[in-house]
């Protein structure tokens, strides 16, 4: 099996972004590149960090009206990311919409509700239940908007696999065990997320934030 782990790049600098994934290239699956690095450098960084070989995963998290995110969906086709990710709370058509418009070979996957959010914070925003119904309610709304997968915490990823067999899900919110888990609320070791059936594993801090990066990079590879 190849190495499931994407590593978020959520640097501010290109130069130091290109470096790290240079250094930590062999111990990881692909790169994902999120709002922080596309909004600073657009589609000239994303080719530079694609110099890498690895697989690219744009994490833009697009939500707007359907016409809108197909338009955003087209304009990325040239940058040929291996996933893309929108809200699945945009509604069927737009999820319907952006599919359509992404490019053949480009997953595209919905976030049902961020890692950073528990059950408080839903009830702040108006959603009651728990974040399990929640995550499963719009996991049968990608589903059915015919996305690829869902974007989901390890927490709930075992329960969507059993009802979305060809299902491809995406986890971030992992820690390896006694690390900080920071802004992160649901979260598991990045094992815990492989063995429940996380088809991407999402790391960033615990690798970007090490004091030695390469050395974090392998000690979670060797724990897959
Ligand atoms: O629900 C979500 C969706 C996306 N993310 C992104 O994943 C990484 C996680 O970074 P860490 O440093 O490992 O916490 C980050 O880029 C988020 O934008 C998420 O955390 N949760």
């Amino acid at each position: 099996m190849s190495n499931p782990v994407f590593l978020a790049l959520d640097l501010p600098r290109l130069d130091a972004a290109k470096e790290l994934v240079n250094k930590v290239k062999a111990h990881i699956g692909g790169v994902k590149l999120g709002m922080e690095f596309f909004y600073a450098h657009g589609h000239h960084g994303v080719h530079e960090i694609a110099h890498c070989g690895l697989p690219i995963f744009l994490d833009l998290k697009l939500h707007d009206i359907p016409n809108t995110v197909a338009g955003a969906m087209q304009a990325i086709h040239v940058l040929e990311p291996a996933i893309v990710t929108v809200h699945a709370g945009g509604g069927r058509a737009m999820m319907e919409d952006a599919k359509a418009a992404a490019a053949e070979g480009t997953k595209v996957v919905g976030v049902t509700m961020l890692t950073s959010l528990d059950e408080r914070d839903m009830t702040q925003t108006g959603i009651g239940g728990s974040s399990h119904d929640q995550v499963m309610r719009l996991a049968e709304l990608a589903d059915s908007a015919g996305l690829d997968g869902i974007v989901c915490s390890g927490h709930e990823v075992g329960a969507v696999h059993k009802q979305w067999k060809k299902g491809f899900f995406v986890v971030p919110g992992l820690r390896p065990a006694g690390s900080a888990t920071g802004d992160q609320k649901r979260v598991v070791t990045p094992r815990q997320a492989r063995d429940d059936g996380a088809s991407v594993l999402v790391i960033g801090r615990p690798i970007s934030k090490a004091a030695d990066p390469v050395q974090a990079a392998r000690d979670i590879e060797a724990t897959l």
